[in-house]
Order: C-alpha cells, then sequence, then structure tokens
C-alpha cells in the first residue's frame, strides 16, 4: 500500500521520537513500573494523542492508517508509549467520536488532548472471551443510571480519567434492555474504584487493574447511547472496537519490527568461527522468515485499517480486522523469539532489550480478543452462519436458516 509523502512525514515524525526518548525510556518504564507521564508530555508535544479526533473538536481528523504508521514506530522502542497512542486514537475515544452526542465529544477530545489515555472496561472475572455474558449493570433510576460490577484486566486503571464501560442495562421495571455504553471521568464519578492492580508479565509500565463499580451514578449527558439501542447496542460497541483490534496488532508487529533491526545488527557484527554470524545460511533464513512475516502482518494491518466495515461503519471490518489481528499477533511472537535467538545468552539477559520485547509481545494473542474467539468470527463469516459458543446456542434456531448471518431472532 503506497503511502503519501504526508504520512511518510508523520511516520518519520514519529521514527524520531522513538528512536530518542523512547528508545532510552523503554527499559527504565519496564523496570520502574510507572505510567511514563513524560512520554505522555512529549506524545502531546508531537499531537499524536487525540490525532484520530475531529477537528472541529481540536484534533486532526486523521485515518486509523495514519495512526497505526504512528503505533508501529512507537513500539519499535517501547511497547508501553505504542498502546497509549492506541487508546488516545482508537478503542474509547473513537467510539465516543462515532456514537456520542456534541457536549459528549467535546468532553472526551479535551480530556485526551490534555494527555488522557482513556480506559475501555469490558471484562470481566467472568465474561472474557465471553464478553457479552457481563454482568455489571445499569439500573434506570428516574433520568439516571446506578451501576454495580466488577471490569478486570483494564489498561490504564488507576491512571485514566475517561472510562466507557461496557454494562446491561435494566429499566425501572428490572426488566434488561440490552447493552450500552456509560462514560464515567476518574475523579469526578463517585463509586468507581481501582481495587487491584495485576503484576503483569510484560507492559510493566501499563498499569492494568480490576475496577469496582458501588452505585455509581451515571446522568443522561453521560450515557453513550449505541446508533441501535440497547436492544442491539453490544454490536454496535464491539462494531467500534474493531479500531482497537487493529492497533493492538499494530503493536505486536512494532516490536517484531524493533526485535528484527536488533538481530539484524547483532547478525552483522557477532562473530564467531572467525566471522559474523550472519553469514551463517542458519541464520540468514531465519531473518529472512522474520522480514517475511512482518510485510506480511504490516500489508493486513494497513489494508483492515483503511477498510470500513458493512453499512457505513466509520470503523474497520470485522474480518479484515480479526484476521489481521491473528496473524500479526502469532507472528509477532515468532519473530521476537527468534531474534532472541540470534542473540544466543544475550537474548535471554535484561541488560538486553529482547528479554523485555519478548514478555510484551506475549499479550496480543490474548488482550483484545483471543486469537481463538477471534478465528471463530472469521469461521462464522465464512460460513455465513452464527455459531454460538454456549452449550445451548443452537436451541434457539427453529429452523437452519435462522443460523444464517443477519437472520434476527
Ligand atoms: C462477540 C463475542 C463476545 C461473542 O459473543 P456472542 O457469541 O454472544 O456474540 P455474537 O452473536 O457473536 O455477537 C453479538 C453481536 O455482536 C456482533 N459482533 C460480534 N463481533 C463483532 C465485531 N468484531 N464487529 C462487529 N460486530 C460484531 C455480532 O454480529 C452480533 O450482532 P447482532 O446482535 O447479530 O446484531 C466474542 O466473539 C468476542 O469478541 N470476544 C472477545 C471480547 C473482546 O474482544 N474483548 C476485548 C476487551 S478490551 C481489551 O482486551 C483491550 C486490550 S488492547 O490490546 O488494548
Ligand atoms: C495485557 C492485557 C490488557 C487487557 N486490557 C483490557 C482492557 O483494557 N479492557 C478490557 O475490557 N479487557 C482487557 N483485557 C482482557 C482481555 O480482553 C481478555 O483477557 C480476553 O478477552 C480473554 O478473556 P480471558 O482472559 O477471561 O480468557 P478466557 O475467555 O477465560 O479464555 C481462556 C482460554 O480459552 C479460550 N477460549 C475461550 N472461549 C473459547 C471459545 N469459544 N473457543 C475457543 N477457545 C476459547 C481462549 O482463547 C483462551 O485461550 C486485557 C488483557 C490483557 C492480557
Amino acid at each position: 500500500m503506497e503511502l503519501s509523502s504526508e504520512q511518510l512525514a508523520l511516520k518519520e515524525r514519529a521514527a524520531a521520537l522513538s528512536n530518542g526518548l523512547l528508545r532510552k525510556r523503554g527499559a527504565e518504564i519496564d523496570q520502574s513500573r510507572e505510567y511514563p507521564w513524560d512520554v505522555v508530555e512529549a506524545l502531546k508535544a508531537e499531537r499524536f494523542m487525540g490525532m484520530t479526533i475531529p477537528k472541529e473538536y481540536g484534533g486532526q481528523g486523521r485515518s486509523f492508517l495514519d495512526t497505526v504508521l504512528v503505533i508501529e514506530e512507537m513500539a519499535r522502542s517501547c511497547t508501553v508509549s505504542a498502546r497509549i497512542v492506541v487508546e488516545a486514537n482508537m478503542g474509547a475515544i473513537s467510539t465516543v467520536m462515532a456514537y456520542g452526542t456534541d457536549a459528549q465529544r467535546r468532553r472526551a477530545a479535551d480530556l485526551v488532548l490534555a494527555g488522557d489515555k482513556p480506559a475501555i472496561c469490558i471484562t470481566e472475572p467472568d465474561a472474557g472471551s465471553d464478553a457479552s455474558g457481563m454482568t455489571t449493570r445499569a439500573d434506570k433510576r428516574g433520568n439516571r443510571y446506578v451501576l454495580n460490577g466488577k471490569k478486570h484486566w483494564i489498561t490504564g486503571a488507576g491512571v485514566s480519567r475517561l472510562h466507557l464501560i461496557f454494562a446491561r442495562v435494566f429499566d425501572e421495571g428490572g426488566e434488561e434492555q440490552g447493552v450500552g455504553g456509560f462514560l464515567a471521568v476518574r475523579g469526578e464519578a463517585e463509586g468507581l474504584r481501582m481495587s487491584k492492580r495485576e503484576t503483569t508479565m510484560g507492559l510493566c509500565g501499563m498499569p492494568e487493574g480490576e475496577l469496582v463499580f458501588e452505585d455509581l451514578e451515571i446522568t443522561p449527558d453521560m450515557v453513550l447511547l449505541p446508533p441501535s439501542g440497547f436492544k442491539r447496542g453490544f454490536g454496535d460497541l464491539i462494531n467500534a472496537y474493531n479500531s482497537q483490534r487493529v492497533g493492538a496488532g499494530t503493536v505486536a508487529v512494532g516490536i517484531a519490527a524493533g526485535a528484527l533491526e536488533h538481530a539484524v545488527e547483532w547478525a552483522k557484527t557477532r562473530e564467531q568461527f572467525g566471522r559474523p554470524i550472519g553469514e551463517f545460511q542458519g541464520l540468514q533464513w531465519m531473518l529472512a522468515d522474520m522480514q517475511t512475516q512482518l510485510t506480511a502482518s504490516r500489508l493486513m494491518l494497513h489494508a483492515a485499517a483503511s477498510s470500513r466495515g458493512p453499512s457505513g461503519s466509520s470503523f474497520p471490518d470485522p474480518m479484515l480486522a480479526a484476521q489481521a489481528k491473528i496473524f500479526a499477533s502469532e507472528a509477532a511472537i515468532k519473530i521476537v523469539n527468534d531474534a532472541l535467538q540470534v542473540f544466543g545468552a544475550r537474548g535471554y539477559s535484561r541488560d538486553f532489550p529482547l528479554e523485555r520485547m519478548a514478555r510484551d509481545v506475549r499479550m496480543f494473542t490474548i488482550g483484545g480478543g483471543t486469537a481463538q474467539v477471534l478465528r471463530t468470527l472469521v469461521a462464522s463469516k465464512i460460513l455465513g452462519w452464527k455459531l454460538p459458543q454456549t452449550r445451548d446456542g443452537y436451541a434457539m434456531f427453529e429452523n437452519q436458516s435462522d443460523r444464517d448471518l443477519g437472520a434476527r431472532p
């Protein structure tokens, strides 16, 4: 996919930040486990926070493709910084920009442009892959909703201000309405509490935490009504989430690209048997395979980022986003592991970057929809069938044709 001169300039600007501050900070952030507010300031100064926000709200109205160009550059040096760029342009913020009221967009834009990385709150202890089985509830009380429940593994817990919370909606009579999005700002909303920080394997400067909602009151102006209403609200909200799947896949690609650069440099300089190890065909073919996987991943992600889902969606096509994330996340784990191998014992050392990259890259077949669950989505689309995963899922189909995608129960 050909990039415009403007996109090449954007990429170059991102590479400069990556090769400078981020290369220096990557290992420090990993060791300190502290959220990098200095990096946020640099991202703000370069206008990489809120790039996709429309100009009328103070952003630049950039595309998801522009955003992935920046994310990949960041991830070559520092995965935490790359994930900040994902969440400051995709996920929750892009959902608010697509579905929110004018006031909600303005509020969310102001927060992100001021340096906030919003949090998207979907997963619960008993509802991970089965996200539509969530139990966090939003009960209507007068003109407000009262949220109770728990989410976990929320990226940015304790540092993010804006939260987009997926919850099951009930009317005043206790009847279920579907799923809605609810906006809460940490520091302003009472009843939003972080109860635990996970001790993660990688991405250590990015807090992953458990959030508890205890009678969290949501005023009408903070209810994010999905365009099809609450009844089909989950579908609308997860459709918007396809943007973040592309972003997550791109972080994986960026780590792999960085790892490959290190491996090539090492292969040219490290000598054994009196010659550079890059002269051994065993390593040459490994490097060639790494590059091939990387190029394929990048092309798939660029295609997904440039795509639009069916019926006028402003988000990437679900099928392309899923395939790109499956392929890129799995390829990146292999590429980074092979790069570590090229370094020999030094690859296994905390004094070199490969060990950190191997820990960081591991998350991307899990977070954002596992590689297994995304394969089910792809299979469902190619078969043209709904593929319910619950034990009694097929019982709701009275006829074979009821399982066709598009058939309404
Ligand atoms: C969607 C799933 C939760 C499976 O649940 P179900 O089997 O109950 O639901 P479905 O019938 O498959 O789907 C319900 C509804 O949604 C529509 N849908 C589903 N997926 C998509 C999609 N990707 N794009 C657009 N629309 C979608 C589907 O067509 C149905 O619509 P109708 O009701 O028929 O109109 C499960 O497949 C799933 O996705 N699980 C993973 C959950 C997940 O991704 N969580 C991410 C949490 S955030 C995170 O991890 C951040 C990490 S990061 O890297 O930043
Ligand atoms: C670093 C990180 C950051 C995250 N950030 C966020 C965030 O910001 N917001 C948020 O809401 N969530 C976040 N998550 C949570 C993430 O979305 C979930 O971990 C993911 O959806 C999987 O859920 P689970 O961990 O409960 O695994 P489970 O759903 O319990 O799955 C366990 C295993 O079973 C497999 N499996 C489950 N169902 C099926 C099936 N039907 N077919 C085949 N295999 C299946 C899975 O693929 C997996 O291998 C994050 C996770 C990580 C690791």
